[in-house]
């Protein structure tokens, strides 16, 4: 029988604890305003109807390692059984609670993914969140894809949730009448034109999707295609055609980004009026709506007025969806107002490749630690993105400075790493998934080999009294979590917010966090350290913890002894208890 401390939050004498023995005197740091009380009692574990063992994934093949394992996904989840996606389930089974990546993974897809079978292969690699980018494709693909998704989460176990991300209305270049690229050479005269052109497309000549492009420029501008990889000179202006001189050989990608230089600085002419979402864009985020995507990622956010809109907007056309709103930082205007975008939004894209289109190259690392720190303290889920692993488009290993960069983003706590051309059109993209998730985890390892515990101011971001104590509480928790080196911390949550309190602490040890609702289950997929599981449970939470366990038990992911901290967003306490 194992005993358990309940810290209720009314008046108390002081009382010790300590790792399994309660004999080391601990005193958790909780604010003075809220005394403890410690109500020592025991948790009696006779569940008769949850006792019997739920349905676990069945790995049915493993390949030999070589290939992708198959799971199968047994009987639909009943009341009294625990969800959680079978790669976590498997890596719980396998390396136990501390070794638990806690960088969240996100992939594009594109040509080389979009099959069920590299779809698997992405879900079994530890992709979290499916992004699909609404520049290219149809829609028809874009819903096959999430089809694709969807039905491997149903019927193999995995959890993989869907990000679509705009297209924005940026100025950028065609589709290249098909091809897949085209190569620039130093010194050749190309045309952009903002002509309608029949496909195949005359020879170096490039469709701009910007009406004002030629009137706009002017001879003598620096042509910038993907804020730099290729570059060229404004040479003549003949109507609606603009002749470029190439000056940085390169290679040209469909709808590349352009953005146009003078005198050293970005040319912000009538395209900076261009509106954040685009005709096309409330198309495509109707699509969003109406396909139940999670995650809505809007390109180049100028301030918080647009995301608010899109809430509203998003409210009104279906009031019992809720997708997330992601505010991609990539333009000179999201800098300046990032704190209000951040507030109003509920994640946040280091969208690097458009950013350092926009401000010199040297200033994209700074401004990359600025936005995940400022988002860690404003408690949303920060992504870093673009060119993580560039290399690994055309080779099967990643520079020493990829990993290096790689491991910086990690180091620095972002939530997720993002892929995209990696495996969205390379050839390795489940190598660079698995050198995402090696460089994750070995970081991650060291700094708790190192007891790195990141100490970071966190402002309070509560906003009424009871959301203060839910904060406290989660502080408090987490700090006593790596304090007693406890094996997880364990969180009952309706909405997710108690969640991801939890998360913004950067904790030591993995955080089960527990929630009555799939898509509040997938949206956590996003955050740090969370390892999303679907319950049902109530108000009563001994009732609830001892369902919880017999059912983890069951499944073979904890077991006796292991000591973890339990909070919920129901009763305002915090628990410290061996598992019985
Ligand atoms: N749905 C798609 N269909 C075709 N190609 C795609 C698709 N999604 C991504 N790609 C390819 O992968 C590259 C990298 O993806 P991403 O970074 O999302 O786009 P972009 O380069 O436009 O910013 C794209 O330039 C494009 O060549
Ligand atoms: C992620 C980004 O946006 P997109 O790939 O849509 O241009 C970026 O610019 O870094
Ligand atoms: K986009
Ligand atoms: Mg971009």
């Amino acid at each position: 029988m194992s005993q358990s401390l309940n810290f209720l939050t009314s008046s108390s004498p002081n009382f010790t604890i300590s790792k399994h023995s309660y004999s080391k005197p601990y005193v958790p740091a909780f604010n003075p305003q809220f005394p403890i009380k410690f109500v020592r009692k025991s948790i009696v574990v006779s569940c008769s109807d949850l006792d019997s063992p739920s349905p676990s994934p069945v790995l049915v093949s493993s390949n030999g390692g070589a290939g992708v394992p198959e799971y199968k996904w047994p009987s639909p989840a009943d009341s009294s059984s625990i969800e959680v996606d079978a790669v976590t389930e498997a890596e719980l089974k396998e390396n136990g609670f501390r070794s638990t990546r806690r960088t969240k993974l996100v992939c594009t897809i594109g040509p080389t993914t979009c099959g069920p079978e590299q779809l698997e292969a992405l879900a079994v690699g530890g992709m979290n969140v499916a992004r699909i980018n609404m520049c290219h494709g149809t829609r028809e693909w874009h819903r096959s894809v999430i089809e694709r998704v969807r039905r491997l989460n149903e019927e193999k176990g995995y959890a993989v949730a869907i990000m679509m991300d705009t297209e924005g209305s940026e100025i950028h270049m065609g589709d290249l009448g098909g091809a897949s690229s085209a190569k620039a050479e130093d010194g050749e005269i190309w045309t952009f034109t903002v002509r309608a052109l029949d496909s195949p497309l005359p020879d170096r000549t490039i469709n701009v999707n910007y009406d004002g492009f030629a009137e706009d420029v002017k001879v003598g501008d620096e042509l910038l295609v993907d804020g730099g990889m290729v570059r060229f000179e404004v040479i003549e202006k003949i109507g609606p055609d603009v002749k470029c001189r190439c000056t940085d050989p390169g290679l040209l990608l469909p709808r590349a980004n352009l953005t146009f230089w003078r005198d050293g600085s970005l040319v912000r002419e009538r395209n900076a009026m261009l509106p954040t979402i685009s005709s096309k864009d409330w198309l495509d985020i109707d699509f969003g709506i109406s396909e139940g995507v999670d995650f809505i990622a809007i390109s180049f956010v100028k301030s918080a007025e647009v995301i608010n809109h899109l809430r509203s907007y998003i409210q009104a056309r279906s009031r019992d969806s809720d997708v997330s709103v992601i505010a991609k930082i990539e333009s000179i205007d999201s800098l300046k107002n990032l704190e209000e975008i951040i507030q109003a939004s509920d994640g946040i894209m280091v969208a690097r490749g458009d950013l350092g289109a926009q401000i010199p190259l040297e200033q994209v690392p700074s401004a990359q630690q600025k936005i995940v720190q400022l988002c860690r303290q404003l408690n949303k889920p920060v992504i870093v993105a673009s060119q993580l692993l560039e290399s690994m488009i055309e080779y099967p290993t990643p520079t020493r400075a990829e990993v290096a960069d790689v491991s910086e983003a990690v180091r620095q706590r972002a939530d997720a790493l993002m892929l995209s051309g990696e495996s969205a059109m390379g050839q390795f993209p489940e190598k660079a998934l698995a050198v995402l998730r090696s460089v994750s985890l070995r970081i991650e390892k060291w700094w708790r080999d190192e007891k790195r515990h990141e100490v970071m101011e966190l402002p309070d971001i509560a906003s009424s009294f009871s959301d203060s104590i839910s904060e406290e509480i989660c502080n408090s928790a987490a700090k006593m979590a790596n304090n007693l080196e406890v094996d997880a911390l364990f969180v009952y949550t309706k909405t997710g917010h108690m969640a991801s309190l939890l998360s913004r602490c950067r904790p030591d040890c993995p955080i089960f966090a527990f929630t009555t609702t799939t898509s509040v289950r997938r949206c956590l997929n996003l955050q740090w350290g969370l390892i999303p599981f679907r319950l049902g449970f109530s108000e009563d939470m001994e009732n609830n913890l001892n369902k919880t366990f017999s059912l983890l038990k069951a499944r073979g992911m904890i077991k006796s002894g292991d000591l973890v901290i339990a909070v919920s967003d129901m009763l305002q306490s915090i628990q410290v208890m061996n598992v019985p």
